[in-house]
């Protein structure tokens, strides 16, 4: 048999890598509504440009249509057209992925199912051998993933407290392929300091990629690319699309070449946001500032109301928190996730199923405010044995907050403390009861 031609244009195809350059060198095919390319014009505000699209939609559309099409015709029987498969590119996703580019400073974003497959897209530039430094406090899931690679594909993972800028650096070595961060960390809220490990890992090795997971600020309140981040990545799920009504995941970097070897693997593995939820997720993004902004506002004010009620509050917008100054040398706000500790798993679990407003449920992002017991839940993948060993306190409360009316929240927070037996009611208000919160750790 004669061996396969592997210069003709079905090869091409196959092995199409978008190379053309727009003005603002995001090298991605064209789109009918290219968003809104910021060379030679004035830069606006954020939220400006969260908005901002420019329609080049032949009627002219105000919003991007959705190109529910898993092909497109060519011109010829050669093929070369911009688009010939949904899974290979689609002209809503490459709006939707050069408007993220914008917003994320980026030359290059991509959209994806989800925010584990953004990480799954990442991790396949990794080889057997290669080492990955990453936090001791994580997303479970994100948990979940490495230790998968650690067993099955031969990369090594180190976990270290990165909150410790020097225990990341005694690990890097020629063998570091990936630094990955998460700022503020998940559920603990504990900071990194993303700017110096960047620095330390890119001295020590120049190829290692120092990797954040931005999911918890969103790129209104940090751009990780600007503070030293070779690949910035986040859960769509959540702020970015802000409903809980589809799940997505984004990418974004600024080095060509990386850009298309993990669009190789959207392509290959055919892990590409659908059409259909790339126009939610680019509807959602319009909304991301006036959400974020309000969100923050009552997560503050809830905040302030548990530490002044004397409970041990996790929040980067309290003057308490230890690394508050460093959490504001990098972001422009404090986000919408806290968590609480009550001394007593049994407390914790009453006053979770005693809340009406906040719905009992994984993740956060959401215009609802949400609450839930990480141990339990989001972080339930993480074994007991492992969760004592990083300190993480099984009584740990978690909440999402949403875009309601803090009072509202704030009264029904307050009815469900005294319900739950958590504080004490006395003539000045309430008060908790004491409680020792270092001896709630797992029982293995
Ligand atoms: C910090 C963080 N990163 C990544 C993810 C994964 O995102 P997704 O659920 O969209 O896969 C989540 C939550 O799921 C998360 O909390
Ligand atoms: N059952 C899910 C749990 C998803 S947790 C979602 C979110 N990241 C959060 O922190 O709440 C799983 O096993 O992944």
């Amino acid at each position: 048999m004669a061996a396969p031609d592997r210069s003709g244009p079905a090869a091409q195809a196959a092995n199409k890598v978008f190379t053309r350059v727009d003005v603002d060198g995001h090298a991605l095919p064209p789109s009918p509504a290219p968003s809104s390319p910021l060379s030679g014009r004035r830069r606006y505000a954020l939220a400006t440009e969260l908005v901002y699209t420019e329609s080049k939609d032949q009627y002219g559309s105000s919003s991007i249509p959705i190109y529910q099409s898993a092909t497109f015709k060519q011109a010829s029987s050669n093929g070369g057209n911009e688009y010939d498969y949904t899974r290979s590119g689609n002209p809503t996703r490459t709006h939707l992925e050069r408007h993220l580019a914008k917003i994320m400073n980026a030359t290059r974003a991509l959209a994806v199912g989800s925010g584990m497959g953004a990480l799954d897209v990442i991790t396949r530039l990794l080889k057997p051998g290669d080492e990955v430094i990453t936090g001791d406090d994580l997303y479970g899931g994100t948990n979940r993933l490495l230790t998968y690679l650690q067993n099955n594909q031969g990369v090594v993972v180190h976990h270290v407290d990165t909150t410790n800028p020097e225990q990341v650096r005694k690990l890097i070595t020629s063998k570091t392929a990936m630094v990955l961060l998460e700022t503020p960390t998940n559920p603990l809220i504990k900071i990194v300091d993303i700017p110096s490990i960047a620095r330390t890992t890119h001295e020590v090795n120049s190829k290692a990629l120092v990797i954040v997971d931005n999911t918890m600020l969103s790129p209104m309140l940090s751009n990780p690319l600007d503070l030293g981040a070779d690949i910035v990545y986040e859960s769509g799920t959540k702020y970015l699309s802000g409903h809980h009504d589809i799940m997505a995941g984004v990418i974004a970097c600024n080095d060509p070449e990386l850009g298309n070897r993990m669009y190789f693997t959207v392509n290959a593995t055919g892990c590409g946001l659908s059409p259909n939820d790339s126009f939610l997720l680019m509807r959602g993004v319009k909304t991301l500032a006036i959400r974020m902004e309000k969100q923050q506002a009552n997560a503050q004010q809830i905040a302030e109301f548990l530490e002044s009620h004397g409970f041990r509050v996790r929040y980067p917008g309290l003057k308490s928190h230890p690394q508050y100054d460093l959490h504001w040398s990098m972001a422009r706000g404090a986000g919408a996730v806290l968590s609480f500790e009550t001394g007593d798993v049994g407390i914790s679990e009453r006053i979770v199923e005693a809340a009406r407003l906040w719905g009992i449920s994984v993740s956060f992002g959401c215009v609802n405010s949400l609450i839930s017991m990480p141990c339990r839940m989001s972080h339930a993948s993480i074994d007991a044995k492992t969760r004592q060993e990083r300190q993480m306190p099984e009584d740990i409360i978690r909440l999402c907050v949403g875009i309601e009316d803090a009072s509202d929240l704030i009264d029904d927070l307050s009815r469900a403390l005294v319900q739950a037996g958590a504080v004490t009611l006395t003539l000045d208000g309430f008060h908790t009861n004491d409680v020792d919160t270092d001896a709630v750790t797992p029982s293995v």
